[in-house]
């Protein structure tokens, strides 16, 4: 289970800006990376490899290759390390359309550790307190809401393959000075406002399975 949103404040935060927050890349510039390359390469990867230190050389194995300098690309981060020589290498492996990336990006050099967000469950159908999201919050929940776990166990229980996904919708009130409340009005509404995107993700997703 994947969750996005690792920060609270009690700011009010449309997707966009909770992307920006959490990779401080907006939306508009993942896609103006990603049109670039798409402009400029036939390749569409459904395999993508990552090399790291003095394995380069892999992606020299690719047939019909396009390479990219980090550097050239839109928003792209750049790499440091020792053997990272900064490319992104398009090309086919074994009629396996693939892209490489020749050199990765560290922890140590300033990168998140993009970790999978923990949901945390409560019963409800309370909203939780302020002291409740605090606890939630130091035993590493990134979210909060009140399904989907026992759903997930009792699938998990039958031998089902589970993908679940969770829209965050508000913003947790960790602050007692705030005035900010979770409320269901605004669960609804933001909730409508993602509607079309949904729509369009799980059909795409179906159509992968
Ligand atoms: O079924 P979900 O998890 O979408 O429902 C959440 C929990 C409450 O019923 C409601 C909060 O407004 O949304
Ligand atoms: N807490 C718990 N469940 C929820 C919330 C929340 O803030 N928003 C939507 N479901």
């Amino acid at each position: 289970m994947q969750l996005i949103y690792q920060s609270y404040s009690s700011v009010k935060f449309d997707t966009n800006q909770i992307l920006s927050i959490v990779h401080n890349y907006s939306y508009d510039m993942y896609k103006e990376t990603a049109d670039w390359l798409l402009e400029r390469t036939k390749i569409r990867p459904k395999v993508a490899i990552i090399c790291g230190s003095g394995l380069g050389g892999l992606a020299e194995v690719l047939d019909d290759k396009t390479d990219f300098p980090y550097s050239d690309i839109p928003h792209f981060p750049t790499s440091t390390a020792p053997g990272h020589a900064g490319q992104l290498v398009f090309g086919r492996l074994e009629d396996h359309e693939c892209v490489c990336m020749k050199g990765r990006f560290h922890f140590y050099e300033g990168y998140s550790m993009h970790k999978q967000g923990v949901y945390g469950m409560q019963s409800g159908p309370a909203f939780e307190t302020i002291a409740e999201c605090e606890v939630l919050h130091r035993l590493g929940a990134d979210a909060i809401g009140m399904s989907t776990a026992p759903e997930v166990v009792v699938a998990r229980h039958c031998g089902l393959r589970v993908f679940a996904m969770s829209l965050i919708t508000n913003i947790l009130v960790r602050d007692y000075d705030s005035n900010e409340k979770a409320n269901e009005e605004e669960v609804l509404e933001s909730t409508a406002l993602r509607t079309k995107d949904l729509q369009t993700f799980i059909r795409n997703f179906i159509t992968k399975i």
